[in-house]
């Protein structure tokens, strides 16, 4: 299995402050990591690195085998699929849905032509179908609820048909309801064989998709721990990691975590 990202003792440095830490992290083809962690960790650091938006201060970042600061970052792009509210801002609310999504091929968040082939069409339609938007096509995206825009975000990072995909606090925002049916949607995703390998960020262990493989927590720009879920995942690395006493349990492969009541 080759390295899809590889960070080596990688600082990112602003205004005197590490907000990434000496970070060595890798992710391999195919593995659905999860980076869990406070306010202010570093956690979207580290997804910006990940997407070539963002270069180490210090240490070396690869990602596809691309080393940052060696590569076009044009070229680099196309192949990474990222959805996160930053994102989400910059595309047009005026556009409907399709063409929310449709615009993804051609590396634009603006500029609908009416040249589109339809072969992007169909898989336009096909991610929007899975993702439970198919209703939704000729809506303009400023008018979607925070879930459905969600939703239409990532179809629209899978269309590029990526190599890695990115997504920053998928769930943040949503209702019981959204909540569970986007991770239900992810779950599936994560299962799938021919998906891309994945990094997902998040502050609640309940928003973790069963068939996520590996858990990244940080705290403070520094990692405190990175592996396997089945080792990583336990309820003393998140009291770690949060700062104070939590109870982490398991429900087949969804998780949920609670404070210690005061003494
Ligand atoms: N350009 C910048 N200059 C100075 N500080 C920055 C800059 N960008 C981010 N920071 C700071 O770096 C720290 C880490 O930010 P980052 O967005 O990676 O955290 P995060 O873990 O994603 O937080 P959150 O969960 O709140 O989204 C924060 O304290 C943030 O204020």
């Amino acid at each position: 299995m080759s390295d899809v990202l590889e960070l080596v003792d990688v600082s990112v440095v602003r205004e005197g402050r590490a907000l990434v830490d000496e970070v060595s992290w890798s992710v391999k083809e195919g593995e659905r990591w999860i980076i869990l962690g406070p306010n202010g960790a570093g956690k979207t650091t580290l997804l910006n690195l990940a997407s070539s938006y963002l270069f180490p201060t210090t240490g070396t970042a690869t990602v596809l085998g691309e080393r940052l600061g060696a590569v076009d970052v044009f070229e680099l792009r196309p192949r990474i699929g990222m959805s996160s509210s930053a994102l989400t801002e910059k595309l047009p609310r005026s556009q409907t849905v399709l063409q929310t999504v449709l615009t993804a091929a051609y590396g634009m968040t603006a500029g609908w032509q009416e040249s589109y082939d339809a072969v992007d069409e169909e898989r336009a339609r096909a991610f929007l179908d899975r993702l439970g938007m198919s209703d939704y096509l000729d809506r303009r995206f400023g008018t979607l609820s925070e879930g459905e825009r969600k939703r239409t975000q990532i179809a629209r990072a899978m269309m590029t048909d990526p190599e890695l995909l990115l997504l920053d606090e998928p769930a943040a925002g949503l209702d019981l309801g959204g909540r569970e049916d986007l991770v239900r949607r992810l779950g599936r995703l994560a299962r799938d064989p021919y998906a891309p390998s994945m990094i997902m960020v998040t502050h609640h262990v309940e928003e973790i998709p069963a068939g996520f493989t590996h858990v990244l927590m940080i705290r403070q720009g520094k990692v405190l721990t990175a592996g396997p879920m089945e080792t990583e995942m336990t309820s003393a690395n998140l009291s770690r990691c949060f700062g104070l006493p939590l109870v982490l349990e398991r429900q087949g492969e969804r998780w949920t975590a609670a404070g210690l009541p005061l003494g």
